[in-house]
């Protein structure tokens, strides 16, 4: 059940040494206190190898915390809920020690045996954890137990099944909550919304008048210090198979008939076993990969992929996938769906672009005015907002000339960069019991079963990398991907 209170609970983070602990979810916690929206009966025990003690771990977290919130109020009462615990993850023994100081815990702050088990962690860790909550009595209490489990989940449909069957030995379905943090953004979860209260925009949504759908996804950043992780995953197993399919599924499914997670993502799933798959030697018509090269940026020379640390200078990753979506449905029959997104693009952006089909007979055209198509833009970051592109009459013109306009709503105020407020929703919604914007195994597996067929043939051809200059907007090849349709991307870096 979901509860609009949030639940005493003990929180354990596997991995709380670690990076996405210190970028992401002690922020996150730290806001959801301030925000009164962490009972005042909670814990958080941090797990890891090395050899911190608790002091250690609060003076981390604050650290932390004071990293992205300069007047972090109340931070030592904050911290003093923090403990560590230095932990083995194979080692039974580990298990027992972490259990009783859970156990302690539970007394001490009146948690009525609610757990969550963050794994922020390798994911090779992931089943052996799960099993050994179960098997040394960590799941054994009054209250939920709940498994959040961080990305990747599997590196194919067969590994991600192994590591599903593993896991759901030991946890039902509604107990695990696979993160996929653009499910937390705000602007994402407004797709819903966007389509399903307000009538203007339902009634257009569909094939009769809705030419082509993008969505851009771009990073600035390479791979940073990631480049072991980035070698076995590449943008298609980084992006496409969760954050870009699931914008896809919320832009495309049919309106559930009650906002709860099992309709919702009953229809996310429908839409992801509509995808038209892409077989063997059909993947260079409908798919475009690349691998950022070195450039000179404003006299800053600027590594390409082969050069980073951990990656090898022969590599065939992809770090820029770009690709055409058929979803083959009553809805969406003959209406590309164009996502793209790399490492080292020209901007940080991700919108969704909307175009909409011209207008039957162009009443005002001329050779000097042509009328631009209206588009739908939904900004999800840097910028959070909508803006409707129309035509006007152009003023102080004849009736005969238009001008495009924009209507814009603009989200500003909740945050720029966003991914720790994603992080910050995503966790209060697992305390709460809230799973609808998690992923469920369903969606995993379709995702999966898509992504694979692109990745074996890949991985069966050598790429021409590099293919695209680090800082540009990536390989020629994914504009003809649009213009062989007769379409273009849009400009994400100038498209208001
Ligand atoms: N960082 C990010 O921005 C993102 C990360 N993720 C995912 O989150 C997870 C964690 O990533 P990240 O924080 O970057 O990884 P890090 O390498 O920074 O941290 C790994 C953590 O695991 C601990 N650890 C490693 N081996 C063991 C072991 N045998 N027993 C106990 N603890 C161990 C490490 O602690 P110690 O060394 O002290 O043992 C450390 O706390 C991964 O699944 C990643 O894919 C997902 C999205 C974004
Ligand atoms: O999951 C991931 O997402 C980030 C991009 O997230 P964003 O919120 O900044 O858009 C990406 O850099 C990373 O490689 C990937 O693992």
């Amino acid at each position: 059940m979901i509860q609009t209170e949030t639940p005493a609970s003990l929180i354990m983070i596997f991995g709380a040494t670690g990076d996405l602990a210190k970028r992401k979810l002690y922020p996150s916690l730290y806001h959801l206190y301030r925000k009164g929206k962490l009972a005042d009966h909670f814990a958080v025990i941090g797990v890891a190898r090395r050899p911190w003690t608790n002091d250690v771990l609060r003076e981390h977290v604050k650290d932390s915390v004071l990293t992205s919130i300069k007047d972090a109020e109340n931070i030592d009462d904050f911290i003093s809920h923090f403990y560590y615990q230095p932990h083995d993850v194979s080692d039974s023994n580990s298990y027992i020690e972490l259990k009783n100081l859970a156990d302690e815990l539970d007394n001490k702050y009146t948690l009525q045996g609610n757990r969550i088990f963050y794994l922020a962690m390798a994911p090779e860790f992931f089943g052996t954890i799960a099993e050994h909550l179960k098997m040394d009595g960590l799941t054994n209490t009054e209250g939920f137990n709940r498994l959040v489990i961080e990305k990747p989940f599997g590196h194919d449909l067969e590994s991600a099944i192994q590591l599903n069957n593993r896991i759901r030995n030991v946890f039902p379905e509604n107990e695990i909550y696979r993160i996929d943090h653009y499910l937390g953004k705000e602007m994402v979860q407004n797709i819903e919304v966007i389509r399903f209260a307000n009538a203007i925009f339902e009634p257009l949504w569909n094939n009769r008048f809705i030419s082509n759908i993008q969505i851009t996804s771009s990073e600035v950043l390479g791979v940073e210090e990631r480049g072991g992780y980035y070698e076995t995953s590449g943008a298609l197993r980084d992006m496409v198979q969760n954050h870009m399919l699931q914008m896809v599924a919320l832009l495309a499914m049919e309106p559930p008939i009650k906002l709860t997670p099992k309709e919702i993502r009953s229809e996310k799933v429908k839409v992801l076993g509509a995808l038209r798959p892409v077989e063997n030697e059909e993947v260079p018509q409908y798919f475009v990969r690349g691998q950022y090269g070195p450039s000179n940026l404003n006299g800053q020379e600027i590594p390409g992929y082969r050069e980073e640390l951990n990656v090898n200078p022969d590599s065939n990753t992809d770090t820029y996938v770009a690709g055409k979506l058929m979803i083959d449905n009553f809805r969406w029959a003959g209406v590309p769906f164009y996502i793209r997104t790399g490492k080292r693009m020209q901007t940080k952006s991700t919108k969704i672009i909307i175009q909409f089909k011209d207008v039957p007979m162009n009443l005002y055209y001329k050779s000097d005015n042509q009328l631009a198509p209206n588009l739908l833009v939904i900004h999800i970051q840097p910028e959070e907002g909508i803006t409707l592109h129309l035509n006007a009459k152009q003023s102080s013109g004849h009736s005969t000339e238009t001008t495009p306009v924009k209507l814009d709503f603009s989200n500003n105020d909740i945050a720029g960069l966003n991914t720790p407020e994603a992080y910050e929703k995503l966790l209060h919604d697992c305390l709460r019991g809230d799973a609808t914007n998690f992923t469920h195994w369903d969606e995993v597996a379709l995702s999966w079963s898509f992504v694979d067929k692109i990745s074996n043939f890949w991985e069966n051809e050598k790429a021409a990398f590099p293919n695209y200059e680090a800082g540009s907007m990536g390989p020629k090849e994914a504009d003809q991907l649009l213009e062989k349709d007769g379409f273009f991307w849009w400009n994400v870096s100038n498209l208001e």
